[in-house]
């Protein structure tokens, strides 16, 4: 056997420690800056209007809007135009109007079928006219828009094989590549805003009131970041895990950060304080299992876990008991909120959700220790749960629907997939270096004798394989849910959530708190400086 425990993360120190978290500060909470964004919010929603001839210039701004960060100020608006075009089908039938309505209509809900590329097809409809090949602007959007396919939608799938391939060879082939990392579909929307901003202040076309408000928006809305950090932040400190244990990630900040990307609506205050709490506590279980425990402890740890007694505490080593306190304490806390507020205890279902967690990190921690090796379906069988985005799902589920548990089972479970694989082409090299359980790539590498790209272009084709799956029950139109709004919250929480862990884990490094990272770079642009 492999002794498991006491060995180190190797994961540096806290970037920032409680008091300069305490410290941050921004003029933009006065009552000056809300009354002058209200004022650019009135004028931007007269610029918003859905009695047009040509709508493709609307398309474009609501598609400006939403990677400014602003759009969730005129979802009405939006949804209004996009409604019309849709019962309309007024869009004009060139193939950059087409792809950008399709891709707008479809990440809105209203599901435009892939018939509408049919007239950019050969007769056979085996492949679209090579005419088309021309068109970089409208080929763009196309490859934007097959990344809403859902399953059995071949016409997307030749759309970006047909896009893929001339703008392989047209496209500066940096900038392809990043767009082939993140196609819009696949970019979560507040922590790109400031690049955006950038970007957009820099365009001919830029219209200065929209502007003036995606500027005045970010650091408005990252003053209310602030304080949801600060809270989340004594609230860490208050629970002693970093005194106590030491090994952990300290990685308190990172963590929040995760959940301005989970649900940037700003009257979501308590849940992405509630999924920072989620995150801290996943990741300190997550090391006591991996890097600390030895396989004894774990095994007393899991049980007590399983049987969620204070009772039967004391037979655990003290940092074990600090973690179960501090995790039963929140498990308490929020289930006294969910109750308040929605009249129903949720603690059986949030306590299944650790010992789930609990018991596939006992897996892996029993399959190091034995020197076994799972082939890549074993392994992901177990780890879309030890991933860990299933405990922040749990408790964003009682929060966000009135449903029953089953009607996302499948939804939730794409989702876990493609965060778990995106976690292992981030941090697995690392982890098996300092000793873990085989992650994706080296289960497929051991299962095919691929080499590690090879690997790692498998796994980027099933995230590919996992969106289509994920699309297709995202769009699932049914309309039996009691409360429309709720569950569309929850649906766009599962991509966020989905796509948050791609931006965390891009170009296959850990960004979660990896102080040299391009991701460490725009946290800091979003929650630390003010944006001139
Ligand atoms: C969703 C999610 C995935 C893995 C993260 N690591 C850091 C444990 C925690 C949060
Ligand atoms: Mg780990
Ligand atoms: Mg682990
Ligand atoms: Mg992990
Ligand atoms: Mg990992």
């Amino acid at each position: 056997p492999i002794p498991t425990g006491r060995r180190s993360g190797g994961y540096p120190p806290a970037l920032w420690d409680f008091d300069t978290i305490q410290s941050l500060n921004t003029e933009y909470k006065g009552e000056r800056h809300m009354r002058r964004e209200e004022d650019l919010i009135g004028q931007v929603r007269e610029m918003l209007v859905h009695e047009v001839e040509d709508p493709t210039p609307q398309l474009e701004f609501i598609d400006d809007l939403h990677k400014l960060g602003i759009s969730c100020h005129f979802e009405n608006e939006i949804l209004q135009i996009l409604k019309s075009i849709y019962l309309n089908q007024n869009y004009k039938r060139d193939l950059y109007s087409t792809s950008l309505a399709f891709r707008l209509l479809r990440q809105y809900g209203f599901i435009l079928p892939q018939e509408v590329f049919d007239c950019f097809k050969n007769e056979e409809g085996t492949d679209f006219k090579p005419s088309f090949g021309r068109d970089i602007k409208g080929l763009l959007q196309l490859y934007e828009a097959s990344f809403l396919s859902r399953k059995g939608e071949e016409t997307l799938q030749l759309a970006r094989e047909f896009a893929t391939k001339i703008l392989q060879k047209e496209v500066d082939e940096r900038e392809f590549a990043t767009k082939m990392e993140f196609p819009s579909h696949w970019t979560v929307q507040m922590p790109n805003a400031r690049p955006f901003i950038d970007a957009y202040r820099r365009r001919p076309d830029m219209n200065p009131v929209v502007l003036e408000l995606a500027i005045l928006d970010t650091n408005i809305v990252q003053a209310q970041f602030q304080e949801e950090l600060k809270e989340t932040s004594r609230w860490w400190e208050s629970t002693g895990i970093v005194q106590e244990l030491p090994f952990v990630r300290d990685r308190i900040v990172e963590g929040y950060f995760w959940t301005i990307g989970v649900t940037q609506r700003r009257e979501h205050g308590y849940e992405r304080i509630m999924t920072a709490k989620v995150i801290a506590l996943v990741t300190c279980l997550d090391d006591i299992y991996d890097v600390y425990g030895t396989i004894e402890e774990l095994q007393l740890f899991t049980s007590t876990i399983q049987r969620w007694d204070l009772e039967s505490m004391k037979q655990l080593p003290t940092y074990m008991q600090v973690s179960f306190l501090a995790l039963h304490n929140f498990v308490t806390e929020v289930a006294y909120d969910t109750l308040k507020k929605k009249g129903y205890n949720s603690t059986p279902y949030l306590r299944k959700t650790w010992v789930d967690l609990v018991e596939s990190y006992i897996k892996e921690a029993t399959w190091y220790y034995n020197g076994y090796k799972p082939s890549m379906q074993e392994y992901l069988n177990n780890a879309w749960i030890s991933v860990g985005s299933m405990a922040i799902l749990n408790h964003l589920f009682f929060r966000f629907t009135n449903e029953r548990m089953h009607k996302y089972r499948d939804m939730n479970r794409v989702s876990s997939n493609i965060v778990r694989l995106a976690d292992d082409m981030g941090t697995s090299l690392a982890e098996v270096e300092r000793g873990d359980v085989p992650k994706a790539i080296q289960c497929y590498m051991n299962e095919t004798n691929a080499s590690e790209e090879e690997a790692r272009e498998y796994v980027r084709r099933v995230i590919q394989e996992e969106w289509e799956k994920l699309n297709t029950e995202l769009m699932r139109d049914d309309d039996d849910d009691d409360d429309f709004t709720l569950s569309k919250y929850y649906c766009e929480v599962v991509a966020n959530l989905t796509r948050m862990a791609q931006f965390i884990y891009q170009d296959g490094s850990d960004g979660f708190g990896m102080k040299d990272s391009k991701v460490n770079r725009l946290l800091k642009e979003t929650l630390i400086e003010r944006y001139e």
